[in-house]
């Protein structure tokens, strides 16, 4: 399931993301690769120990935890801190690959159920840069506006297509769901929206409080906390 956020970050707090962004400093993506995607990586990413990249990452931390679709979607348990990377120059695209299954995270492990893409140049910036994400039906070219984000299944071929002007920047992290399979996780999401939508057209009733109960078993049933 591929799922678009919209407004994870405000107008605001993607300037004041890009003026951070803007000051570095980067280093080559490579380093961070593991040994098949370091053939394909060809990125910059911000210094990961740098107050920027801190900064960034707690920008985006809190954004994410007040952003209902992105909760409802991921389920998340724990997410890897977020990078930040830029495609720009000879370092300007990052081949097909799958991210790894398991990351450190200050001595835990985390398992990557999910990927997420926030974009963060606007689209009319820069010329190609498409994320490609490959999923049963063929492909999904995305490439949204700076503050939006993409949400995919971290178990899928991915890529970014070159840069062939102007610079692409994102921020990227990976999701432990409190779900691990993704079909539990689609029925969950479905259910969930579809459960706001009724609440919308007919207010709260003995059926939506039902199926919410029904919406909480099912998450009791397959969360593993
Ligand atoms: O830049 C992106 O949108 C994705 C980056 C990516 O796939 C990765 O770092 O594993
Ligand atoms: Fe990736």
């Amino acid at each position: 399931m591929l799922i678009r956020l919209p407004d994870v970050l405000s107008a605001d707090q993607v300037r004041h993301a890009r003026e951070l962004l803007a000051q570095g400093p980067w280093e080559d993506g490579a380093r961070t690769a593991g040994r098949q995607a370091v053939q394909a990586k060809q990125n910059e990413q911000l210094a990961f120990a740098s107050p920027q990249a801190q900064a960034l990452r707690e920008l985006l931390l809190g954004a994410l935890e007040r952003h209902p679709l992105f909760l409802s979607a991921a389920l998340p348990k724990k997410i890897v801190p977020p990078q930040f990377n830029r495609y720009t120059g000879a370092l300007n695209h990052y081949g097909d690959h799958v991210d790894n299954a398991i990351r450190s995270l200050g001595g835990q492990r985390v398992r990557g159920d999910l990927s997420c893409t926030v974009f963060l140049a606007e689209p009319h910036e820069y010329e190609g840069g498409e994320l490609v994400v490959r999923h049963a039906f063929g492909e999904e070219r995305v490439k949204l506006a700076a503050g939006q984000a993409l949400l995919y299944p971290a178990s899928s071929v991915h890529r970014v297509e070159p840069v062939t002007a102007g610079a692409r920047l994102a921020g990227f992290f990976w999701v432990e769901s409190l779900v691990r399979g993704e079909e539990q996780r689609r029925i969950l999401f479905d259910l969930d929206m579809a459960l706001m939508r009724l609440r919308e057209q007919h207010g709260e009733s003995a059926e939506t409080v039902a199926l919410m109960g029904t919406y909480h078993n099912l998450l009791r049933l397959w969360a593993d906390t």
